[in-house]
């Protein structure tokens, strides 16, 4: 990255080398934490983070610092100012990528509403650490260095997860370990690249709906709720959500999407007082399918529910988050979901006559 300028009225041609400027958003997460006397928690300023990586050569790095929170305290309102962050960092043509700091347990929920909303060929690449700020063997100051490096490497990719040398796209990508370093994974697709000694690797193009417009933060926020299924579960959780005002539930089946007949029934009636129902599962791997009946997958669809493909709790209730905040209609709303889930043939959010 090196090419020649000139400088000034003497028009002295120097070479320089090209600086990326890359702005770290800190969030917090493991990645910025410290003790605290009885467990660790997020504590540390962005500065503090950054001062622990190498910043790869050629590469600039300015520093917002967000907030400082362990990502479970997220809240939509969070990740809303987030995402506005984002674009008003990117609205400065001389940035050339975003890396945000964050929180594991719930890093893939704000890349993928990031991802959903995101209409920049620059990139934003989340990463975080397994192990605390200051520990001997801590992944922290690898991880930051590779998300620097890919984001002043890559373009056209959307929103990016760097963790542990391998680069994901958001969706689809889950935290699939609790205590190790190789902490994410597509466990239904493949990685979209490598960080290694020679540089950035990227081996596929995620595929991505349009973004959705950038919603508004002003509350009341819509509440979405995840209810999981289990063996002797009945319609207790799913009907109490929506007696708490869910705008959006989404129900963890089981295996292929599968529940109950009366699960399904008390779906057909939220669905019928406009909430947005979707449906992930359980199992770690693969799509829902309407392949069951008496209170499958088909009877839930049948009913008004969403199927989510691949997309797993966290990010399914993300989906239907966007498309809540994407319209008030019910109708839009499912297009909406339909549209960020890349269902083929799904209308655009706001094309409806
Ligand atoms: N590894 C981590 O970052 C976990 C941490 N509890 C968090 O803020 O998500």
């Amino acid at each position: 990255m090196r090419h020649v300028v000139a400088y000034g009225s003497d028009h002295l041609a120097e070479e320089r080398a090209d600086v990326e400027q890359i702005v770290v958003i800190s969030t917090g997460g493991t990645i910025a934490s410290r003790w605290q006397g009885s467990g660790f928690a997020a504590e540390a300023r962005g500065g503090d983070v950054v001062a622990t990586a190498v910043v790869p050569e050629g590469v600039s790095v300015r520093v917002v610092d967000l907030m400082s929170v362990n990502s479970a305290r997220l809240t939509t309102a969070h990740q809303l100012t987030l995402l506005r962050t984002v674009r008003e960092v990117l609205a400065d043509p001389s940035v050339g990528g975003i890396v945000v700091t964050h929180g594991t347990d719930t890093l893939e929920e704000s890349a993928f509403l990031l991802d959903l909303h995101h209409d920049d060929p620059r990139p934003v690449v989340l990463t975080g650490a397994q192990r605390p700020l200051e520990a001997p063997d801590g992944d922290g100051p690898r991880n930051l260095h590779d998300a620097l490096l890919t984001a002043a490497s890559v373009r056209d990719l959307g929103v990016l997860v760097v963790f542990d040398g391998q680069v994901h796209a958001a969706r689809g990508t889950v935290k699939v370990q609790t205590l190790a370093t190789d902490a994410f994974a597509d466990p239904s697709g493949s990685r979209v690249g490598d960080v290694g000694a020679d540089g950035v690797r990227i081996h596929r193009r995620p595929e991505r709906p349009t973004p959705l417009p950038l919603p508004s933060a002003a509350p009341p926020l819509p509440r979405v709720d995840i209810v999981m299924h289990h063996c002797d579960a009945d319609p207790l959780f799913l009907n109490a959500a929506v007696e708490a005002g869910a705008q959006g539930i989404v129900l963890v089946a089981t295996g292929a999407g599968n529940a109950t007949p009366e699960i399904s029934t008390a779906i057909h009636e939220a669905v019928a007082r406009g909430v947005l129902v979707a449906v992930t599962t359980r199992v770690p791997t693969g799509p829902v399918a309407e392949i069951y009946t008496h209170g499958g997958a088909v009877d839930l669809a049948a009913s008004g529910a969403v199927l989510t493909g691949t997309l797993r709790a966290g990010q399914a209730r993300i989906a239907v988050l966007a498309a809540a905040l994407a319209s008030t209609d019910p109708a839009e709303r499912v297009d909406a979901l339909r549209h960020v889930l890349g269902t083929p043939g799904a209308p655009a959010p706001g094309t409806r006559a």
